[in-house]
């Protein structure tokens, strides 16, 4: 998967500020706060986590000053024709409420995010749902095989081994690397580590089509 293709088919039809895009991502943070907030209280504590949210998005969207200093993680980006490329991918759009908020860096041979996911992640009590356990890994591992290998690729195998619950609520290191490149073949490996423990582990392969060699 590319970054090219994860972003928007209907793009809406206008640039927009890079105010626009931090009000967005401001308000998919709103959304993900929400989220957390619906699954993890009730009654009077849902209610003042709903009104404190709305009270936020209000005052952002009638004074865009309420967003001073607020830099949007991805500014706009346009294509040739002066349309908005918006970040859709599921894992690493901040302006996608599904997304977890995820710090990403590379160095060297090894990509790594980092991130503490909140309740709307869990699978069993308080750990990570094995789903989002897979896509964390499989976003990690192909950020290090699209620095390593030329082209497009895309993951056609993926093993997960899942050696201990991955906890919520702690922050999370989520660790890839490239082991070996044979031609359009790209195999990579990775980790989620909690503390000092690694919790799950993947290895994986990634193949560049013919077409795009
Ligand atoms: C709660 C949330 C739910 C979450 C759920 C968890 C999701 C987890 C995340 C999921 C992921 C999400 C991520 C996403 O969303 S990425 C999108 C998901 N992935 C795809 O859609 C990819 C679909 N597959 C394809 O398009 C094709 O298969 C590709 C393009 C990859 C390759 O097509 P192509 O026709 O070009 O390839 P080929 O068949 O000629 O093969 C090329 C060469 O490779 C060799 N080869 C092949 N296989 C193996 C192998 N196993 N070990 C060793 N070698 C192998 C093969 O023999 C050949 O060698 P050679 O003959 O050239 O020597």
């Amino acid at each position: 998967m590319t970054e090219s293709e994860t972003l928007s088919l209907e793009a809406p039809a206008l640039p927009e500020s890079p105010q626009d895009s931090a009000l967005a991502e401001f308000a998919a943070a709103a959304c993900r706060r929400l989220a957390g907030g619906i699954l993890g209280t009730t009654g009077s504590g849902l209610r003042a986590v709903i009104e404190a949210e709305v009270r936020a998005l209000q005052a952002a969207l009638g004074d865009s000053a309420e967003l001073h200093g607020v830099a949007a993680k991805h500014p706009p980006r346009f294509d040739r024709r002066g349309r908005v490329q918006v970040l859709t991918n599921p894992v690493m759009s901040h302006r996608n409420p599904l997304a977890p908020p995820l710090v990403h860096h590379h160095d060297g041979d090894e990509s790594e995010f980092r991130v503490t996911l909140p309740l709307q992640y869990q699978g069993p009590r308080n750990s990570l749902h094995g789903g989002y356990v897979a896509v964390l890994l499989d976003d990690v591992l192909w950020h290090a095989v699209r620095q390593m290998a030329a082209g497009v690729s895309f993951t056609r195998e993926l093993t997960i081994t899942y050696e201990r619950p991955v906890p919520l609520f702690e922050e999370l290191r989520i660790i890839g690397r490239v082991t070996t490149i044979e031609g359009r073949k790209t195999f990579a490996e990775g980790e989620i580590i909690a503390g000092e423990a690694v919790c799950a582990r993947a290895r994986g392969l990634w193949i560049s089509p013919k077409s795009s060699a």
